[in-house]
């Protein structure tokens, strides 16, 4: 019920909405719950640290015991009649008991330093493996969501989820058990050892506990809040950065840089200010339980003072009773950072699960099939689609459009119509809303994804390289091909030279987004990628910015060479490349204006006679 509850809010609100709705509310105390299941391929890290923790704390208790046996019988006392008569006095030392002590105490803490390094080895190892599988499973993750939340996600603030949120859960998640547990545990030994020893001192201490849980709770009110919004606003200022990092190039062009860094300083100084008012909120937390701390030892000075006095304790006792106030005290103190690791943590923790708990938008149906080969026939069927979540404004109206097999469809129209959206459908990266979208004959919801993306291959304007050599990337396309074979397919599509001629020829690295490449240049590696994949049918999008003759020569023999024998559908921007195409598709508004070869719709004279003849006009001016 409330997983449900979760996914409609989900769909209804954008990610921002919905990180202003987590960052403006209190904490949600059932998260601590859905991270401790993480934790479970490491348990025997973190057990192994626990009992390292366990043996360290031995090893403090041991501290005072060493202590008060130096005092209470390495120090030599007058015989009891001469104390009875007047006050316990220093009469001489018992080396022997004293070099045993110190021995002790030496061996502790050599001791303490060898199980402090193995504590922080096994926590640390838990640590990177936790947190990496973390990382792993987001990023597999992010990449299963539909096109349609990197739609309304800045990317900057996926990638502050996945590097920054989980950095932040470092310390809850695996420091924090064995560090929790050795606090508890120190503060229940040397309470019941305080206890033991003296009573009253015990009871005196007692009442700075009540004090203590009181102030906790209200830190963990205050400071809740504020930890969310400090986290939300990070997030912001580094999905600006990635914004820009991404965009350098129209940033400069359009000479942007003031305004951009002064909307990037405007998100720093929100960031700040959300620090410094959860900083405020917190940061008298720590100082509360320091000012706690005192007010036991003054509590313990005044009441174990009177307990030795009255001869209740011995001074050994006190001494080593000072030691156990330490130790009760102590994790108290700890509690403010813990509780700020906890806080803090736990509004990371909120973030990434609302990341993970996102569902993609197109799945696979339950009896999603695949084919193996397929003839390459598409069909819109009474499509309509709206990229809103309410379904208004639809971009596509009722359009029906057929392309027999092995036939070449170009499609045109006035920007912004819906020609780049029909791609998108029919690629399946939304889902239409009413009608179908069909290959042959068969639905394209009841092919998985993957078996759909195999047969369809698609070449967009903005074609995209990745880092890495040329080779590389055709790999991508080919992954078990050797070098041969892609020079072979190269030259298929007259581009052999040009690749050999870049300086390292097909290990030439080509660059972040291949920017090492010239515009023609990219486009022509992304054509031989098509052209690898062998998908039955093709999409191009094609390419409108110029690239010189020669260059706009080569690729139109590539493409021409790339659609043969394939079902091939081109988004046309420059109307004379398409004349030869088998259909051509007028969309207008969403509809289907007008259909059929060239030299058809020129002798209709619509909109096909129209949009020609504007072209022709522009390109002779
Ligand atoms: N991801 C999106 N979210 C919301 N609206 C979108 C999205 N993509 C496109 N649109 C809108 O859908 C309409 C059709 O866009 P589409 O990209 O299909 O047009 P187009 O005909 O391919 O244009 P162009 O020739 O300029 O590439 C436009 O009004 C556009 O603003």
């Amino acid at each position: 019920m409330m997983a449900a509850e979760r996914n409609t809010n989900l769909k209804v609100l954008s990610d921002i909405e919905l990180e202003e709705k987590f960052a403006n509310q209190q904490l949600n105390r059932n998260m601590l719950w859905r991270l401790l299941p993480l934790l479970k391929p490491v348990k025997n890290y973190i057990l192994t640290a626990v009992v390292m923790e366990i043996i360290l704390v031995g090893f403090v208790f041991l501290r005072p015991y060493f202590i008060q046996q130096a005092i209470d019988h390495g120090l030599l006392y007058q015989t009891e009649a001469a104390a009875a008569a007047s006050q316990k006095l220093v009469i001489g030392i018992d080396w022997h008991v004293i070099d045993w002590a110190l021995a002790g105490l030496a061996g502790m803490w050599a001791a303490r330093f060898v199980f402090a390094g193995l504590s922080q080895y096994f926590s640390g190892t838990a640590a990177i493996r936790i947190l990496n599988q973390l990382r792993v499973n987001l990023f597999s993750h992010v990449q299963q969501l539909s096109v349609a939340y990197f739609d309304r996600t800045k990317s900057g603030r996926i990638v502050s989820r996945i590097d920054r949120d989980i950095d932040a859960l470092e310390p809850l998640l695996i420091q924090g058990p064995p560090e929790i547990f050795s606090a508890l545990l120190r503060f229940v030994m040397a309470a019941s050892i305080l206890l033991w020893v003296s009573p009253t001192l015990f009871y005196h201490l007692a009442l700075v506990i009540p004090l203590l849980i009181l102030s906790s709770m209200l830190f963990r009110r205050l400071s809740g809040h504020h930890f969310a919004r400090v986290a939300e606003n990070r997030a912001r200022f580094t999905a600006h950065l990635v914004e820009t990092v991404a965009g350098v190039r129209i940033i400069k062009q359009t000479v942007q840089e003031d305004s951009n860094l002064k909307r990037y300083r405007g998100l720093v100084d929100a960031f700040i200010h959300s620090l410094v008012q959860s900083n405020i909120a917190s940061g008298w937390f720590t100082h509360f339980t320091g000012v706690l701390t005192i007010l036991g030892l003054m509590l313990l000075l005044v009441a174990g003072g009177q307990e030795v006095t009255l001869g209740h304790l011995t001074l050994g006792q006190f001494a080593a009773s000072l030691f156990y106030v330490y130790m009760f005290l102590g994790p108290l103190q700890e509690l403010g950072d813990l509780v700020e690791r906890y806080t803090n943590g736990v509004a990371s923790a909120q973030r990434i699960f609302l990341l993970l708990d996102t569902q993609a938008e197109v799945v696979d149906s339950a009896d999603a099939r695949s084919l193996d080969t397929i003839k390459g026939e598409v069909a819109f069927k009474n499509v309509l689609f709206s990229y809103l979540p309410d379904h208004s404004r639809p971009v596509i109206k009722h359009l029906n459009l057929k392309v027999p097999a092995g036939q070449v469809l170009a499609i045109v129209g006035p920007t912004g119509h819906g020609k780049s959206t029909l791609i998108q459908l029919l690629t399946r990266f939304y889902d239409v809303q009413q009608g179908q979208v069909l290959i042959d004959g068969v639905d394209i919801r009841h092919l998985t994804q993957r078996n759909l993306r195999q047969h369809v291959g698609v070449v967009l304007q903005d074609n995209v390289l990745f880092s890495g050599t040329i080779i590389d990337n055709l790999k991508l396309a080919k992954p078990h091909a050797q070098q041969a074979e892609f020079e072979q397919a190269a030259a298929e599509l007259g581009i052999d030279d040009l690749i050999t001629r870049l300086p390292h020829g097909y290990q030439t690295e080509v660059g972040a987004m291949g920017s090492h490449l010239s515009h023609g240049q990219r486009q022509l590696v992304c054509l031989l990628r098509a052209y690898l994949a062998n998908p039955t049918i093709l999409i191009l999008d094609e390419a409108t910015s110029a690239v010189d003759i020669q260059t706009e020569r080569r690729i139109q023999h590539a493409l021409r060479r790339l659609c043969e024998g394939r079902t091939a559908i081109i988004i046309a921007h420059r109307l004379a490349t398409i004349r030869d195409a088998d259909l051509i598709a007028v969309i207008h508004h969403g509809e289907l204006a007008e259909l059929g070869p060239h030299s058809q719709l020129i002798q209709n004279n619509g909109k096909y006679a129209d949009l020609y003849h504007a072209y022709e006009a522009g390109e002779q001016l």
